[in-house]
């Protein structure tokens, strides 16, 4: 496993222990330890199913673990929460159903212990346009923007984002992704479960992927995908094209023809390409590249399955 290198004299912000959770016959969370720092913007990835939900119900004191331990600032999950000390966006949080967004954001400061202004958390969430209307007539990207000042209410040390930018637009989510990233700036841990790689791959310094409960990858987006180890080529060939003999190549680990364009995936491209000169074949427009995080992530955990089963 890629790992990144902790600093050994900072207090983690937050700790698991060999931690599992087990729902009837389904492990969850399977014997997790880990550490997150000050500062770190960490994306945990996973596919469906994974365990990222729980870990961040376990660390917000929602469930609790069935063995192991978490710490959240050296003190359990409900202690760091009254203290004020963590903000979450969950994905399930519903939102009550009668109030104003304002009403809702000025309850939410109320009850931090550290809490800002209701009007700059409006303005910091993009919602003071929206600051009278009701919040179950919202829109699911608004009902995100609401959650995400709900998150914000207060001056947080740990912000906790499960799936924060699902529905939102464009501009939305590179507005949220600004803010984010000013509050790590600040010295904040910002730890958020996604499904899109391709913002873990912008935004995250740290990645962790977990699958069926257990850490599989930690480490900066490069290092996860340096771990994969393949990589993509592409070309165009003239003429009619022997697919066969394209997939006896050797190294190949995926192969897409479409038209007179090849798209490959390799374990090691440089014995593939040479292989493919030895066909007698003249690739046009070669290039050969790194995986990006998406087909990193896809490799590393099909990976897993495969020993698994
Ligand atoms: N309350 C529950 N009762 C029974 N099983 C549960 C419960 N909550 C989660 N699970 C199971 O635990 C496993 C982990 O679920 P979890 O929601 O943590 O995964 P996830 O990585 O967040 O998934 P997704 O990406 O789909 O949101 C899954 O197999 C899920 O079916």
């Amino acid at each position: 496993m890629t790992t990144t290198a902790a600093p050994a004299t900072t207090t983690p912000v937050v700790g698991f222990d060999q931690v599992t959770k087990t729902y009837a016959s389904v492990r969850a969370v399977d014997g997790l330890s880990l550490r997150l720092y000050p500062g770190e913007t960490v994306a945990l990835l996973g596919p469906n199913g994974a365990g990222k939900s729980t870990t961040l119900d376990l660390l917000l004191g929602l469930k609790h673990p069935d063995s192991g331990t978490v710490n959240v600032f050296g003190t359990s999950p409900r202690e760091a929460i009254t203290a004020g000390r963590v903000g979450a966006m969950l994905q399930s949080g519903g939102l009550m159903d009668e109030v104003t967004v304002a009403e809702l954001v000025k309850l939410a400061c109320s009850l931090h212990p550290k809490a800002y202004r209701p009007t700059d958390v409006l303005a910091r969430a993009g919602i003071t346009q929206i600051a009278d209307r009701k919040v179950n007539k919202l829109s699911g990207g608004q009902a995100q923007r609401v959650r995400f000042a709900l998150a914000t209410a207060g001056d947080s040390d740990l912000i906790i984002l499960d799936e924060p930018t699902t529905g939102m637009d464009v501009a939305a989510r590179q507005a949220f992704w600004a803010t984010m990233r000013e509050q790590a700036d600040q010295g904040r841990a910002v730890l958020f479960a996604t499904h899109y790689l391709e913002e873990a791959d912008a935004i995250a310094d740290r990645v962790l992927v977990l699958h069926r409960g257990r850490l599989l990858a930690d480490g900066t987006a490069a290092e996860i995908k340096a771990r994969a180890g393949a990589r993509r080529i592409s070309f165009d060939l003239d003429g009619p094209i022997d697919e066969a003999a394209l997939r006896a190549l050797p190294f190949l680990t995926s192969i897409d023809v479409s038209g007179q364009t090849v798209r490959i995936q390799s374990s090691d491209a440089d014995a593939t390409v040479h292989a493919l000169y030895k066909l007698g074949l003249y690739p046009r427009n070669l290039e050969v590249a790194g995986l990006g995080l998406e087909q990193a992530f896809v490799a590393i955990t099909e990976a897993e399955e495969a020993k698994q089963s």
